[in-house]
């Protein structure tokens, strides 16, 4: 039987409880390698993002990956962020206070690093993004041929026929950054997004956590110490007894594709107006 490669993936990412989940689904999935993580602002801003990713591949004991700081401000250089510190806690990871990664962030920005290894695996790489696509919007910027040299895109965000969860028409990762978005979405990359239409189907239950606790896994141990903060605003802000499992859907959805249906077709984003950040799916049915 012919053994096949692991797909290899980049996680842009903004550490982040569910992000921490899905960088550890990720480390856990033999059917991809995670070649980089580059890192973003939204759920924490850009800064504390790069620290939570070292932190988080140290708990991992993967070291050997290396991590690229993204952007700290929107394509159109916007310092107003919306960061959602409600959300994760103000440290990102639930208010746990780890200690300070001793690792370092590579040199490269996040838009080089991906621009460098879509063109040293031309077809090859995924992306899998997890946060405001500022840093993919700018690799398109830098490399024309970055569309066509990355496989394929894998994002979490928008809300496609339902409403958003930052107001009605937005999602928050397209909301982060909506004309970085619509760069991405009219770029003509291979993109399979994940909106949460679909990730609010995919929820972690009390019940789930309580057999997480009793695991003994290193993985298991460390998300129950840091998805308190995470149950307390679903319970909170969505009446839910569990928490939406956005991140890790989404990493799924490039391990195995399969898992969930889709629709193919062309998106667009509303960059302004009331509706800013509204994901617009067009699906081809008609002629
Ligand atoms: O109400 C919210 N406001 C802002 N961000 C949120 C909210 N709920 C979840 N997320 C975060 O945004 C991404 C999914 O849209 C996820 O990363 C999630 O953790």
């Amino acid at each position: 039987m012919a053994v096949t490669e692991p797909k290899k993936i980049i996680i842009d990412t903004d550490p982040g409880i569910d992000d921490a989940m899905a960088i550890f689904v990720a480390l856990q999935s033999p059917e991809v390698e995670v070649i980089g993580l580059t890192t973003i602002y939204g759920n924490v801003y850009t800064t504390l993002a790069t620290r939570n990713a070292l932190h988080l591949l140290e708990v991992a004991g993967r070291t050997d990956i290396p991590v690229a700081e993204g952007s700290h401000v929107t394509i159109t250089k916007g310092t107003k962020l919306r960061i959602a510190d409600f959300v994760h806690g103000a440290d990102g990871l639930g208010n746990q206070n780890f200690p300070p990664p001793k690792g370092k962030p590579i040199e490269q920005s996040a838009a080089a690093f991906l621009v460098e290894q879509a063109n040293l695996y031309p077809g090859k790489v995924t992306v899998v993004a997890l946060g405001p696509l500022t840093n993919i919007a700018l690799a398109t910027q830098l490399e024309p041929a970055f569309a066509k040299n990355i496989g394929q895109i894998v994002l979490l965000g928008g809300a496609f026929a339902v409403n958003g969860n930052v107001n009605p028409a937005a999602e928050a990762n397209i909301f982060g950054d909506p004309d970085a978005a619509d760069i991405v979405f009219t770029s003509g990359a291979d993109i399979l997004g994940v909106g949460i239409n679909v990730t609010h189907q995919v929820v972690l239950t009390d019940a789930d956590r309580e057999k997480l606790a009793r695991s003994n896994g290193k993985f298991a141990q460390y998300l129950c110490k840091v998805l308190d903060v995470y149950f307390s605003y679903h319970r909170d802000a969505y009446s839910t007894k569990g928490v939406y499992l956005h991140d890790p859907t989404t990493l799924l959805a490039a391990v195995n594709p399969s898992l969930i249906t889709y629709t193919e077709g062309v998106v667009r984003v509303q960059t302004n107006g009331i509706t800013r950040g509204l994901t617009i799916l067009y699906n081809k049915q008609k002629r």
